[in-house]
């Protein structure tokens, strides 16, 4: 935790706010039992009404100061927490997003969500107690022993056996509630895994009849949340006992042997009253600490899981320089896969092994292939979403891994199999990847995406507003949008992952076409790549390349394969028969 506090020091000054206002806090009210002891043993004794008026008029000025102290560090501590957390936030949020891919598929976006949120939250709801607590719990600790031991030094040792008993106790409740936190911050990531699927696939599970299946889903993840909350508190119920016998006991012991203390005439009576005080305010700076120490166990998970995140290689996530994309612009253009082999991280299985092919400028390659068979993992290679465990993937003669990133980015379209959608305007989802991208290309993008026809009907047209991931629009123009994205970039390589698949065989023949002529009217010429299921989507591809659990199982034109590969010829058979086409 204390390497996330190393961003505090952008508010020392603060800090030091917070240090001089809580030493006048904790002074005026370790001066104050001295004084009641003053107007006890020598104002009442003596009958000296002018000398308690004076020494009570000072109390009650020394107990305004400390009030005063109070109130603004607690303000300034509680700006200081908003402020960290807020960067915090900001910086937890920055790494979730710039996370490499497969790093993010293991993390999963709910614990990402929960570490962005609750987590942060935690963090900052201990920090704001530390700037309060640290601190003044050791002034009021150790100056109410100097003040006690001012009183009486003898009397003093009996205190040592409720603070040792005190601090024991706190140790052995920390080291149990430690596990039990940790627990508790996995189950708020599962409950919040639970209720991002209820919610996000909420026509799935009316249309299926789901709901009660959800609801007992998402109570079973309610109910071990709130089984280890109880566990969690169970723990933490023995910290009050464990303060409260201390807390007695060294009452008890100082009334023992203090009374012996003053009939023997070694203490006054205001002087024994005042050291009960002081015993008081070391008891309670020890009873801040427990409340302090029964925040840290979770906070310190917190803070495990935010730098596990933090410590995380990010992929750049500045502006690309124009350095950048010239450098990967000027490569001539030729995409070659060398012995590639790839397995997710966690997995056990290989998702694709010893892949070599090329693709040379001009080219369209087709991939096509059973479901599950790698076809996407293969795409998201190109662009170093995923990085290869083995083997290389080449631009132009050049291993990819040592372009810069955002150059090599930059020239490419690549449309997802899942067509995401953001809410903002048509136009702002088609310019997403090009943000000065003006009208005229946005237009045209969606005229070859064949997109402009269901654009034009809106009543808005590009201004229409979408909603969240897309709801107001069919799977089929969500797909046609994407393709609009890409192609606004006007880039030099195009990745198509299934992206045609919500169409009908008009529309995509269409935009096939389209595409081709858009493809040959651009000043320089690009390598595509298409992903499909459809025989038709790849026949005239200039490579096909069947992929069978991860493997080339043959590669070559139509035409060739349809001589030479007995996976292909039973594609196209399956599809003849029906099977694949008309459910396409
Ligand atoms: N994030 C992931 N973690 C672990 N395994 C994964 C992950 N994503 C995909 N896989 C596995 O990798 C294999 C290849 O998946 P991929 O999505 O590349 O197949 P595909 O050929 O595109 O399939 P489809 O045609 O159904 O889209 C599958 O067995 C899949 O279960």
């Amino acid at each position: 935790m204390f390497k996330l506090f190393r961003e505090l020091n952008h508010y020392r000054w603060f800090i030091v706010g917070v240090i001089a206002l809580t030493i006048v806090q904790t002074g005026s009210e370790l001066f104050l039992p001295t004084l009641m002891s003053d107007i006890v043993d020598i104002g009442i004794v003596d009958g000296d009404l002018s000398y308690i008026y004076k020494v009570g008029s000072a109390m009650l000025a020394i107990a305004i100061l400390g009030a005063v102290g109070s109130a603004m560090a607690s303000y300034l501590a509680a700006s200081i927490s908003a402020g960290f957390g807020h960067s915090l936030r900001e910086r937890t949020y920055a790494k979730a997003q710039g996370l490499r891919v497969s790093d993010f598929h293991r993390l999963g976006a709910s614990s990402l969500i929960t570490r962005t949120t609750n987590d942060v939250t935690q963090v900052q709801n201990v920090l704001q107690m530390m700037l309060r607590i640290m601190l003044m719990a050791p002034i009021m600790c150790i100056g109410g022993v100097v003040m006690a031991l001012s009183q009486d030094v003898k009397l003093s040792s009996v205190l040592l056996v409720g603070i040792l008993l005190l601090i024991a106790g706190i140790l052995l409740i920390m080291k149990a509630a430690f596990p039990v936190f940790r627990t508790i911050q996995q189950r708020v990531d599962r409950m919040n895994l639970v209720i991002r699927e209820a919610l996000t696939g909420v026509r799935v599970i009316r249309a299926f009849h789901r709901l009660n299946w959800e609801r007992e889903r998402f109570a079973e993840s309610n109910e071990s949340l709130r089984d280890q909350s109880i566990a969690a508190n169970r723990i933490m119920s023995l910290n009050m006992p464990v303060i409260s016998m201390s807390f007695n006991l060294s009452t008890i012991l100082i009334l023992w042997f203090g009374a012996e203390r003053v009939s023997g005439g070694n203490l006054q009576v205001g002087e024994l009253m005042a050291f009960i005080q002081y015993a008081g305010i070391i008891l309670m700076s020890i009873v801040m600490f427990s409340f302090l120490f029964g925040s840290l166990p979770r906070a310190m998970v917190s803070a495990a899981r935010l730098n596990e995140l933090l410590d995380m290689p990010s992929e750049p996530c500045g502006n690309r320089t124009e350095d950048d994309r010239t450098l990967v612009d000027r490569l001539s253009l030729s995409v070659e896969f060398r012995n590639v082999s790839y397995r997710y991280p966690g997995s056990e299985r290989t998702v694709l092994s010893g892949i070599s092919f090329r693709a040379n400028e001009g080219e369209v390659t087709a991939i096509i292939g059973g479901t599950g068979a790698g076809k996407s993992t293969l795409l998201q290679m190109v662009p170093r979403l995923l990085e290869p465990e083995e083997g290389q993937i080449l631009i132009g003669g050049i291993d990819v891994a040592t372009l810069p990133l955002l150059g090599l980015r930059e020239i490419i379209g690549y449309v997802p199999q899942k067509a995401e959608i953001f809410s903002d305007s048509i136009a702002g989802n088609i310019r997403y990847g090009t943000p000065d991208a003006g009208d005229e290309d946005v237009r045209r993008a969606a005229e070859v995406a064949q997109a402009a026809r269901f654009i034009m009907d809106k009543e808005e047209g590009f201004d229409s507003l979408l909603a969240q991931r897309g709801t107001n629009l069919s799977g089929g123009q969500k797909q046609r949008l994407s393709i609009a994205r890409a192609l606004a970039r006007n880039p030099r390589i195009y990745l198509f992952d299934d992206s045609f698949s919500a169409l009908d065989y008009k529309t995509d023949a269409k935009l096939r076409a389209e595409l081709r002529s858009h493809l040959r009217n651009q000043a320089r010429s690009s390598i595509l790549f298409i992903v499909a299921q459809r025989i038709r989507s790849v026949i005239d591809a200039d490579q096909i390349i069947v992929l069978n659990e991860g493997r080339i199982a043959a590669i070559g034109t139509h035409r060739d394969l349809m001589e030479t590969s007995e996976d292909y010829r039973e594609i196209v058979k399956s599809q003849e028969n029906g099977e694949g086409e008309e459910s396409a």
